[in-house]
């Protein structure tokens, strides 16, 4: 098998990371193949797809946690990489400031902590206990210590985790305020498998392979959405739904709209008819299940 992870200077200035037909098996299963993925400077990316399918698996082959097992990532040469998992290892029980959480990763000044949490939004809570914080205001903490490295590359696995609506909206503005502010580039991985950021400039839809993938079109005009989440959101969030022309079998191999059964799939391999992404109705709807 192929490893390939290096850094190449033929790749734009712009370009921080470029995955060619990356997969990563483990135990003689893949966990995720076949993924095309770049994301420039000012350009947020963001991966969705059920649990399960290689979204978190394709976030850490991107910024280097993970080799790939076969195909090639490029990373830009000198690129700084801001990382805020999904999961963080806290022992809840134990006392911890805000401010402290924002050393344990590394060392950082008193000013420089404050001046990330006042860009958060969270500049009043560096005092507080963290196990005391609301959902929205731990993912700002984060998103804060994520800023501290000044990052050319900022990896949000699930950022909204935990958040009510109205935080999502609240915390989608402030990512997008972040990008606009320092011009990094942004991997995101969303909860929800059918609403990202409108600012999303490509969604890439993963199921152990990428699905589908394109712009998100933000027209969220339907009244019944705005008389449900208000016109404030409308604005912020955009709905993205495709269709699955395929369906992936217990053995991990892939039956098609035409019947056929092969190893794996490929967007290309002539079984796909209809490989889209489109704005609809925002009912949430259509399936992605394996
Ligand atoms: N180290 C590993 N060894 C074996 N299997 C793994 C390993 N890491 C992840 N997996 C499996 O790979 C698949 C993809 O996992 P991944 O965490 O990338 O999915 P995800 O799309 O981020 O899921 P979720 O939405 O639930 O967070 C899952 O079936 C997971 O159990």
């Amino acid at each position: 098998m192929l490893e390939k992870s290096k850094s190449l200077a033929q790749t734009s200035s712009d370009m921080l990371v470029e995955m060619h037909n990356a997969g990563v098996s483990r135990g003689g299963r893949w966990l995720v193949r076949g993924v095309d993925l770049s994301v420039r400077r000012g350009e947020i990316v963001t991966l969705i797809g059920p649990n399960g399918s290689g979204k978190s698996t394709t976030a850490k082959t991107a910024i280097g946690i993970i080799q790939p097992s076969e195909g090639h990532v490029h990373r830009a040469g000198t690129l700084r990489v801001g990382y805020v998992p999904q999961k963080v290892a806290l022992d809840w029980t134990l006392p911890l400031s805000v401010e402290r959480l924002m050393t344990l990763t590394a060392p950082a000044g008193r000013q420089e902590i404050r001046t990330a949490l006042e860009a958060a939004g969270v500049g009043h809570l560096a005092e507080r206990q963290v196990a005391a914080l609301s959902g929205g205001e731990f993912q700002r903490a984060l998103l804060a210590r994520a800023m501290l490295r000044k990052p050319d590359l900022l990896v949000l696995d699930e950022p909204v985790q935990g958040v009510d609506f109205t935080g999502e909206v609240a915390l989608y503005e402030l990512i997008r305020d972040i990008r606009d502010r320092t011009g990094c580039g942004i991997l995101m991985i969303s909860h929800d498998l059918h609403i990202v950021m409108a600012d999303t400039d490509t969604v890439i839809c993963l199921n152990g392979h990428v699905c589908c993938r394109g712009e998100p079109q933000s027209v969220m005009d339907s009244p019944e959405y705005r008389k449900l989440f208000g016109t404030r959101a409308a604005e912020a969030l955009a709905l993205y739904r495709h269709h699955h022309d395929h369906t992936h079998l217990a053995d991990g191999r892939v039956r098609h709209a035409d019947g056929t059964i092969t190893e794996h799939c490929h967007k290309d391999d002539g079984h796909h008819h209809h490989d889209h992404v489109g704005t609809e109705a925002p009912a949430k709807g259509g399936s992605d299940a394996r």
